[in-house]
């Protein structure tokens, strides 16, 4: 393998790994803002659900002191009556046990129920509601099949209901006493407690016996809310303990999203590609930068989830289920963004999806907090492939494993409610739990994938996000950079690259454009199998077109080491684009570029370390120094260690070194101008590419800048573009002149001119410029007119005799001397070539 003893030594992978973090430790620190939503929201978001929490549990619930009982319950409702459904045998005493407690008459104010119901508990409704009675009931079951049982714990024997209104049936509203839709503060109710201690009183006495003694000890009642009519609203709130953990975790995730896509659009992404650095570390550095932003989210929700009692879903959940669940959400939804990052080129389409993809998850939690059962309802009903396309994305997926695990603990709002005040606790959600299908009441929805088969998709996903970034990374054409083949994974150029020099041959290696101009067919032939290697560049029948647009049409260019190539040409020439094929950061259309004898479109790899680049814009870091650009763009190159002084002298060179650690956001044009040729020579590159290097620069700079151009070339190929024909005939050993994507003329400035003689130019400077014109015309004939302006008029004059004739007849005549003020000769310059060139 071919290596000189100068070619730098390409920068490990570990090296660029470090020196990628350094560059996102960088961001985090410089865009400050961006961070704080990065590293806040996550506890913005669990501050703000404590204060409402708090705030709402403040305002809203009272707390009652125990009342006496209340006895006069005839007052109050026509009958109390024991119902049995089942055949309790000891209703009757347990009637007349609860009618002594009260001192009610049994048969009158009390009734054991007459046995024609006792079957069927509507046709008793019936009877209530035709008679329009106000009564409570008690029934008493030991069966578990009664339709009560859903409203009751497993462990209650009988249930108190009441019917309030003196409704006739069809509508007599009958109720269970612990429904929240109850007025807690009418008299008719507190009648209920004393009801259920007589109940109470009752049932103990049948168990313990007639001569227990039995006191009652009244405790307060729980805490209930202040307006009547409304669920309390602390229970709602761990309902949306799901939202608030959302959006702490996917704000984040757009600001992420947007940054990495700003890199790419700002062309720093395909910049690193030049210096060599690897797609896939690039990738990765940003998906650590990702995962680092997981563990920390992760973290602060785990603290605030299980400090703070108000977060019903941690606290009824195993932590290490929470944990998995947040963590996989994390790094799935990275893989997600790093993924987007490489299909999206333009960041405000980034934080567009960014956007929809959190409103989308935002509205779908909010329904699965408020909807509960119908919402698995609906879904269960779905096709299968539907609830997979949802567990794809991962704020749906993460939303519905979320909602699975806060069901037990919160339910619907509705649920919420009646479950925490009528069966006690909630469950604790354990992973035996997580494992199984979702179960609402006594429903199975087995149309739902169970939350452990939603996590699996999740994390598994991640996988498939990263490896589908990085092929996409590779295969998508952009304006980015260039792109491999679709079936580049089974290329055997992919898996064992060449480390030798492709095997170029006469045909490929001879121009098939058959110019007439000897120059070009020279420079289309010079060039053989044998001698490629030494030619630093070969550009060899290079094609490259935008839609129909033939940017670059059949180029054939080469150059050698120790030389500066100027190319020139009008604006949309290809000049560009020439040298973005040549960077690696477009594919050709057809022919090749060789550099060093290594192919630009396979070999990029070897060519990069010995390439440097300065693009017509400016590609940089706003909020980064010009010694950190320095510091991580050599790195990213080169393996090396100690590099403070070769940065400082670089620094010096382009006179940087005084401002250089000011962020460049602070520069002017001139300054980042500056910088991008400084960026082009770190890691000491064989071949230097400076795109317009000099525009925008002032003469003074411009002129440090080709001193440091015309010292650099020693032992390099300097390949210029420039407009400034000054520029290019001071610089160029070799100046290039395209037109219309192809080589228009080639040769050393000196050659060009002489070949492109158009002869003298004579430039009188006169008050009368019709006089002059009238000397000129009848003294020399062979003079063409070129142009004029207020008091200056020139010629083109071919014949040098005419022109010395002139010239002795204005010395010895002096009406002459009078007519013109001054003159002035010039030869032939690169700027007429290049306009005959251009206007042919
Ligand atoms: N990414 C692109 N997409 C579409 N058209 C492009 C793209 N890049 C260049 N072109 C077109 O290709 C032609 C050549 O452009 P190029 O930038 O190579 O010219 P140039 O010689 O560098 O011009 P200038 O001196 O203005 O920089 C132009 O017509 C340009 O509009």
């Amino acid at each position: 393998m071919h290596q000189s003893s100068d070619r730098v030594v390409k920068a490990s992978k570990f090296q660029q790994l470090i020196v990628l973090l350094y560059k996102q430790s960088l961001l985090m620190r410089r865009h400050f803002g961006l961070s704080i939503v990065k590293f806040g929201t996550p506890i913005i978001m669990m501050v703000l659900y404590i204060a409402v929490y708090t705030s709402l549990k403040s305002t809203v619930y009272t707390t009652y002191e125990p009342q006496p009982l209340l006895m006069e319950y005839k007052t109050y409702s026509n009958y109390l009556i024991g119902y049995s459904d089942n055949g309790f045998p000891n209703l009757n005493s347990l009637v007349n046990s609860v009618a002594e407690f009260l001192d009610l008459e049994v048969g009158k104010d009390i009734v054991a129920l007459d046995p024609v119901y006792q079957n069927n508990i509507t046709m008793y409704y019936n009877r209530l509601g035709k008679e329009g009675v106000k009564t409570y009931f008690a029934v008493f079951e030991f069966d578990s099949n009664t339709q009560y049982q859903y409203y009751s714990h497993v462990d209650t024997i009988y249930t108190l209901m009441y019917n309030s209104q003196d409704q006739t049936y069809p509508n007599p509203l009958i109720f269970n006493l612990n429904y929240y839709n109850v007025d807690f503060d009418s008299p008719e109710l507190q009648y209920g407690y004393t009801i259920q201690v007589a109940i109470e009183n009752a049932i103990a006495k049948m168990k313990l016996g007639p001569d227990a003694d039995i006191s009652i000890n009244l405790k307060k009642p729980p805490s209930i809310i202040e307006s009547s009519g409304s669920p309390p609203s602390t229970q709602l709130m761990p309902a949306f303990t799901l939202l608030f953990v959302f959006v702490g975790y996917t704000l984040p995730f757009i600001v992420f999203l947007q940054q990495i896509v700003d890199e790419k659009e700002r062309k720093i992404r395909s910049y690193f590609r030049t210096f060599g650095v690897y797609d896939e570390l690039y990738l990765l550095a940003w998906y650590i930068d990702g995962l680092i932003t997981t563990i920390y989210t992760t973290a602060v929700f785990m603290i605030f989830g299980y400090s703070f009692t108000g977060f019903t879903p941690f606290h009824f959940t195993t932590p290490s289920l929470i944990f998995s669940i947040l963590i996989t959400y994390g790094i799935a939804l990275y893989a997600f963004a790093v993924l987007l990052s490489t299909v999206l080129s333009k960041t405000k389409a980034a934080v567009i999806i960014g956007v929809v993809l959190f409103l989308f998850g935002i509205l779908y939690g909010l329904f699965s907090c408020l909807l509960g059962d119908l919402l698995y309802n609906i879904w269960s009903k779905k096709p299968y492939i539907v609830t997979i396309i949802f567990d794809i994305l991962p704020p749906t997926n993460f939303i519905k494993i979320f909602s699975d695990i806060s069901y037990p603990s919160v339910k619907t709002i509705a649920n919420a409610v009646l479950d925490a005040s009528s069966s006690g606790e909630p469950a604790t959600y354990t992973w035996n739990t997580f494992m199984k299908q979702i179960v609402v009441g006594k429903d199975k929805f087995f149309g739902l994938p169970s939350p452990y088969e939603s996590l699996n998709i999740l994390f598994f996903l991640t996988f498939l996000y990263l490896f589908l970034a990085w092929y996409f990374d590779k295969v998508l054409a952009s304006e980015f950079g260039g792109k491999r083949p679709w079936n580049f994974l089974f290329t055997s150029q992919y898996w064992s690259p060449v480390h030798f020099y492709k095997q170029f041959n006469e045909y490929e290696l001879t121009g098939r454009d058959r110019s007439h101009d000897t120059d070009l067919q020279a420079e289309n032939v010079s060039i053989n199998p044998t001698n490629y290697q030494n030619h630093a560049l070969i550009i060899r029948n290079l094609y490259k077109a935008y839609g129909e647009n033939q940017a670059v049409n059949g180029l054939n260019l080469s150059a050698e080491k120790g030389k500066v190539l100027a190319l020139l040409g009008h604006n949309g020439c290809g000049k560009t684009s020439t040298i973005n094929m040549l960077v690696g950061q477009s594919n050709p259309d057809s022919g090749f570029i060789a550099v060093h004898g290594y192919d630009v479109q396979d070999q990029i790899q070897f060519i990069q370390p010995l390439v440097g680049f300065c693009p017509q814009h400016d590609i940089y870091w706003p909020y980064f120094t010009a010694r950190e650009h320095l510091y991580i763009l050599l790195l990213a190159k080169e393996q090396r260690s100690n590099i403070n002084k070769d940065i400082n002298d670089i620094l010096k060179e382009v006179r940087l070194h005084q401002v250089a650690d000011n962020h460049v956001s602070t520069y002017s044009g001139g300054m980042r101008r500056r910088l991008s040729v400084a960026l082009s020579i770190v890691g000491n590159p064989q071949v230097c590419i400076l795109d317009e290097p000099t525009t925008g620069i002032d003469p003074m700079n411009a002129k440090i800048l080709r001193n440091l151009i015309k010292s650099l070339k020693k032992d390099k190929l300097i390949i210029l573009t420039t407009h400034s024909m000054a520029e290019a005939e001071s610089l160029g050993d070799k100046i290039a002149i395209m037109n219309k994507g192809k080589l228009a003329t080639v040769g050393t400035p000196l050659y060009l001119k002489n070949k492109y003689n158009m002869g003298y130019k004579l430039n009188l400077i006169s008050n009368n410029i019709e006089q002059c014109k009238i000397l000129v015309q009848s003294r020399i004939r062979t003079a063409v007119f070129d142009k004029v302006n207020s008091n200056s008029i020139s010629y083109i004059i071919s014949n040098l005799d005419d022109l010395s004739d002139f010239l002795r007849y204005l010395v010895s005549d002096k009406a002459s001397q009078e007519l013109i003020s001054d003159w002035q000769i010039q030869n032939t310059s690169l700027e007429d070539v290049f306009l005959r060139i251009v206007h042919n």
